[in-house]
């Protein structure tokens, strides 16, 4: 057990302020070594700090360990557990998991998603192209100075939105008022924010009585609640005025969402006391949960680290004029042939990872780790930014080097079978949107760097500073430049008639 334990609250101060927890909790690993206990309140916390401990914890420990913590901010807005991403290990989460996995790797659903991440980004494209167009402060060079952080947030949400519910909700043809898609946002946002920041009435069993902050996780459930049944409504009418499918994926529907898709698989069953409409709900909730943040965050690290590191941004740009060309957009085949480009989203992936403390977890059972003895109940947090940034796994290791996954580490993967890098997890909670997100950020990179030219607006480097949160979020604004950088007709051909 780490020493400098608060009576009552016990470590809980790390995990709540500068620096972000994750710097806390690595520099504790330098005195206590790669596994040492905290406590959180009445908690205990195992932390696990390298390769070899993660290891032997995501294999031979797995299935004790594949269960999450009942936290506060899930009973109150995460529909009580019935969001499988929050849900004990157990028959519920495996079946809720499995009906996840098919919709996002089934080879029909697979055609429609990438159709949606093409339309979604070339959308996107245009809409940035139209804003500088109608700028009325360009400089002398043509630039326009554009907060990324936005345009990456609402290219995400309208992806994720089109591919769980069907709805775009900002720029060219969104089916809802800025206004509410900016409150939708926000509501995510602030979910993701309760989460993360380690509540109090978590730890203390005593504050969780007197419901410490139980009113705003109740108010951001109710915004969330609130849309989401919207959206239900809707797809449930949408099905009744259609012939009604078989209890699987229906095969022949052209605008399959993940809203209908729930529909048809649940067909109103009621599976561990919750009832299919909170399930479909639930459900959605955790993949945009997952799916938003996580990737608005990789990419504005990735657009940070490339303009701190202009030598990095210009193989990115000669990858992209050598491999592509200046004349076409870029589609998710062409990925393949851009490998710097995927060694830059590694790297970004490595030194900001957006879970730098993975999601929580539980051991349901004793077990044994690294030599110690863990018991049940005991909590788990993974520091993947400390294992990602091990000095005796990664030379330099504090330094931008996308280079070294096309030499050194080569091999080294993010599916959580390299455990000196694991972004998405590991083991049988590992994320399940893994192709999804690197699809969609890899696609939406390239396809903004081959359309347009960035740079600082100073000559101050970029602000890198994180915030708390269950993501580590910039705390700043990314205001960078931008200039078209291909010629009028490939913008103006967008969006074209497939979308
Ligand atoms: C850069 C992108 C992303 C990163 C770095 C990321 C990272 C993670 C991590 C670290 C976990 C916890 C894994 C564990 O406990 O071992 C996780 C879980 C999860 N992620 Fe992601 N994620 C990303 C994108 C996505 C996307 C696109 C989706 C949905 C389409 C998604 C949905 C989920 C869900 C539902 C879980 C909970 C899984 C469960 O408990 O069974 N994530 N993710």
């Amino acid at each position: 057990m780490a020493k400098g334990a608060w009576p009552i609250i016990g470590h809980l101060m790390l995990l709540g302020g500068t620096p972000t927890p994750h710097k806390s909790l690595g520099s504790m690993a330098e005195k206590y070594g790669p596994i040492f206990s905290i406590k959180l309140g009445a908690k205990r916390a195992l932390v696990i700090n390298n390769w070899e401990i993660a290891k032997e914890c995501y294999t031979k420990n797995d299935l004790v360990v594949s269960s999450r913590s009942k936290l506060v901010a899930i009973e109150h807005i995460a529909y009580n557990q019935a969001s499988f991403g929050f849900a004990p290990y157990g028959p519920f989460w495996r079946e809720m998991r499995k009906i996840v996995t098919v919709f996002l790797s089934n080879r029909r659903s697979m055609e429609i998603l990438r159709h949606v991440r093409f339309c979604g980004i070339k959308n996107s494209v245009k809409d940035l192209f139209d804003a500088w167009d109608n700028s009325k402060n360009k400089n002398e060079s043509g630039y326009v100075l554009v907060e990324m952080k936005e345009w990456f947030t609402r290219l995400v949400f309208n992806i994720v939105f089109q591919t769980m519910a069907g709805k775009r909700y900002f720029g060219t043809n969104a089916v809802v008022s800025e206004k509410e898609a900016e409150k939708c946002v926000k509501a995510v946002r602030e979910f993701m924010h309760m989460l993360g920041v380690c509540t109090m009435a978590d730890a203390i069993p005593l504050l969780r009585w007197i419901n410490f902050g139980v009113k705003a996780m109740k108010e951001t459930a109710k915004e969330l609640d609130v849309i989401l049944d919207a959206w239900l409504v809707e797809h449930t009418q949408k099905k009744k005025n259609r012939v009604l499918g078989e209890k699987v994926i229906v095969e022949n529907d052209d605008h399959q969402d993940f809203m209908d898709m729930m529909i048809s698989v649940l067909d109103g069953v009621t599976i561990e006391g919750f009832d299919a409409n909170t399930i479909n709900k639930a459900t959605t909730l955790a993949l945009i949960l997952g799916a938003t943040d996580t990737s608005t965050v990789t990419l504005t690290w990735t657009i940070c680290l490339l303009l701190r590191h202009p030598h990095a941004l210009e193989k990115v740009k000669q990858e992209l004029n050598t491999k592509i060309g200046k004349e076409r957009f870029i589609n998710e085949s062409d990925i393949n042939k851009l490998a710097y480009l995927q060694a830059v989203v590694k790297e970004t992936l490595r030194l900001y990872p957006p879970g730098p403390l993975s999601a929580p977890r539980e051991f349901t059972e004793d077990c044994t780790l690294g030599g110690y003895h863990i018991k049940k109940g005991t909590r788990l947090i993974t520091n993947l930014w400390k294992i990602q940034t091990d000095p005796n796994v990664w030379e330099d290791p504090m330094e931008f080097k996308p280079e070294r996954f096309l030499t050194t580490h080569k091999e080294v993967d993010v599916r959580g079978h390299h455990f000196e890098l694991l972004p998405f997890g590991s083991g049988r909670r590992i994320c399940p949107g893994i192709s999804f997100g690197l699809n969609m950020i890899h696609l939406t990179l390239a396809n903004f760097l081959h359309s347009f030219d960035i740079s600082s607006p100073s000559s101050e480097p970029i602000d890198m500073t994180e915030i708390l949160g269950m993501t580590n979020e910039k705390a700043t604004p990314l205001e960078i430049m931008v200039k078209p950088l291909l010629s009028t007709k490939y913008y103006e051909t967008m969006p074209s008639d497939e979308c």
